[in-house]
């Protein structure tokens, strides 16, 4: 689909990019010539996700890092800059999430996921970006979020991701606009239903919470990790250079199946139309 080189020797950093999307994305990079660093909170997975992805060639440098502490944020590329002595892009992709009633949840609860994903998202973006901006170089960071931030409707019984993911998604457009004038480029992709162990052990706990909720995409499936990994690749290329501020949602239409006010009525047969028909017409 892409050049082989449309990464050639970008020194990209993917938080969470031990598991599931985060390192679907870094494996599709890694095809593409980019030379990686992974961080998340442990040690073991990173180790075992690098040794994995590299074993046909490639680079991939990891460091433990909790991205809700600014110290090991700036602890993380003060070892990524010893390492390769630069970094060309950024994807924050780690989060936190789970479901469960708003009035059920503790503050600590409530935090576990607003430092995650919106904290430690801005640590990472604020730490690199005065990096890239005392250089003097230009850079793309590419933020995970989710259909509920770039829809605007948020969702219950998420509640806080929806708060956090859609503060990410203000982030992203806010620097958009006052980061351009120093070259750095800011993207979003919001998925909707790809599964993986880290989502589905916490979102969808049941076969048949995840067939109802795969009913509501209208293409009827859910998403394929390479279909994601695609976008992340294109949009953080310079191919897609001109984009900045961007959010591309890929879900299979879920969210507009929501937002139709007669979608439903995908589910009427043709006998339920005829029906209908005769039924409206005899009036
Ligand atoms: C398809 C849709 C879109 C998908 C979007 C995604 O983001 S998918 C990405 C999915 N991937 C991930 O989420 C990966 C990373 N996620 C994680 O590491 C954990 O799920 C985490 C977010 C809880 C953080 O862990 P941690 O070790 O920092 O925290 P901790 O264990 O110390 O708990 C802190 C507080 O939270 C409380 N609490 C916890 N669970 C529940 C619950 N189910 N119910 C109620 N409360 C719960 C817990 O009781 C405690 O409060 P307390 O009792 O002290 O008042
Ligand atoms: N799967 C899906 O259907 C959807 C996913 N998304 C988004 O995609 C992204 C990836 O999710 P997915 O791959 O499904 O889930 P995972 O649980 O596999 O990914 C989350 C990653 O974040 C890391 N992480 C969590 N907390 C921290 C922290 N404090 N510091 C550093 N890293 C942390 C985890 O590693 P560790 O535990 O080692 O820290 C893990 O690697 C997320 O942004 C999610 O919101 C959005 C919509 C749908």
């Amino acid at each position: 689909m892409f050049r082989s080189d449309l990464l050639r020797d970008k020194v990209i950093v993917i938080t969470g990019g031990g598991t599931g999307l985060g390192r679907a994305i870094g494996e599709r990079y890694l095809e593409l010539g980019a030379k990686l660093a992974i961080a998340s909170r442990r040690k073991d997975v990173l180790q075992t996700a690098a040794q994995e992805m590299t074993q046909n060639g490639g680079e991939v440098f990891y460091h433990p890092c909790d991205v809700r502490d600014p110290s090991q944020v700036t602890e993380l590329f003060d070892a990524i800059y010893a390492h390769y002595g630069k970094v060309d892009i950024l994807v924050n992709n780690a989060a936190g999430n789970f479901i469960s009633p708003t009035e059920r949840l503790s503050s600590r609860a409530v935090d576990s996921v607003l430092n995650i994903v919106l904290h430690g998202t801005f640590y990472m973006t604020l730490e690199l970006g005065k990096r890239w901006i005392e250089e003097k170089k230009s850079g793309t960071m590419l933020n995970i979020v989710t259909t509920y931030a770039a829809s605007g409707a948020g969702s219950g019984f998420v509640v806080p991701s929806a708060a956090a993911k859609a503060g990410v998604l203000t982030l992203t457009r806010s620097l958009a606009v006052e980061w351009a004038k120093y070259g750095i480029r800011q993207v979003a992709i919001a998925p909707g239903m790809f599964p993986t162990e880290g989502a589905w052990s916490r979102l969808v706990p049941s076969e048949e919470m995840g067939e109802r909720l795969l009913n509501r995409v209208p293409l009827h499936r859910a998403g394929n990790k390479s279909e994601l990994a695609n976008l992340a690749a294109f949009l953080v290329s310079d191919e897609a250079a001109y984009i900045n501020g961007e959010v591309v949602t890929i879900d299979g239409g879920e969210w507009l199946q929501g937002a139709g006010e007669f979608n439903e009525l995908a589910d009427l047969t043709n006998e339920d139309w005829d029906q209908l028909s005769a039924k409206m017409r005899s009036k």
